[in-house]
């Protein structure tokens, strides 16, 4: 299995990315965000649990997280690798992730950042906003929110993963063709 961490700041292009990403290299594409809209727009116990922490900006408690991402990635046992997107945003979870691919026979082969500057990000969201029907993207004190999230909890993962070895960051801005060939890249030398 070759799995691939996305990481990036909200709108940093990581779903985006994962669609052309997926079918290049035959992974299996896990959003975390998506998993959780899906069980927030049927209503299921774990959309009625995630949704006060979603609607405001914040993390989902990790537990819940970390079982819902464990279940998924059950859910595709000859996969040739998970293209993970938006999953772990804390070291708790990285943690949680590394021991239960562990138990798989499994690692981190690579965790690719997308950058870019955060004006244009919160810019990119707003825009999203506007016919996403996302409530999270609509309001800016809901987006700075997710920053301030971001900057607290997710970007001490670059130090994580860094220390393994196995962070890259490319650059996110550019076209959508261009940015997957940065980071095909980088996984085409792994
Ligand atoms: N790994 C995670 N841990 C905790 N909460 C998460 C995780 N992934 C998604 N969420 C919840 O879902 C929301 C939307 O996720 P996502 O679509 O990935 O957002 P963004 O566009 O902000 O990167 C997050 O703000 C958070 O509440």
């Amino acid at each position: 299995m070759t799995n691939i961490v996305l990481f990036g700041k909200p709108g940093a292009g990581k779903g985006t990315q994962a669609e052309f990403l997926k079918e290049k290299y035959k992974l299996t594409h896990i959003s975390t965000g998506d998993v959780f809209r899906f069980n927030l727009k049927n209503d299921t116990e774990l959309g009625k649990q995630a949704r006060v922490f979603m609607d405001a900006g914040d993390l989902v408690p990790d537990e819940l997280t970390t079982k819902m991402l464990i279940d998924e990635v059950n859910k595709h046992p000859e996969t040739n690798g998970v293209l993970f997107d938006g999953y772990p945003r804390t070291i708790a979870q990285a943690e949680a992730l590394d021991a239960f691919l562990e138990s798989i026979g499994s690692k981190v082969a690579a965790t690719i950042a997308l950058e870019a500057d955060d004006e244009i990000l919160v810019q990119r969201l707003l825009e999203r906003g506007k016919t996403s029907g996302r409530v999270d993207d609509q309001d800016e004190e809901k987006i700075r929110n997710r920053y301030q999230e971001y900057n607290e909890k997710t970007a001490p993962l670059m130090d994580y993963y860094n220390a393994q070895n196995k962070f890259y960051a490319v650059n996110g801005i550019g076209s959508i063709a261009e940015i997957t060939e940065r980071v095909s890249a980088v996984i085409d030398q792994l």
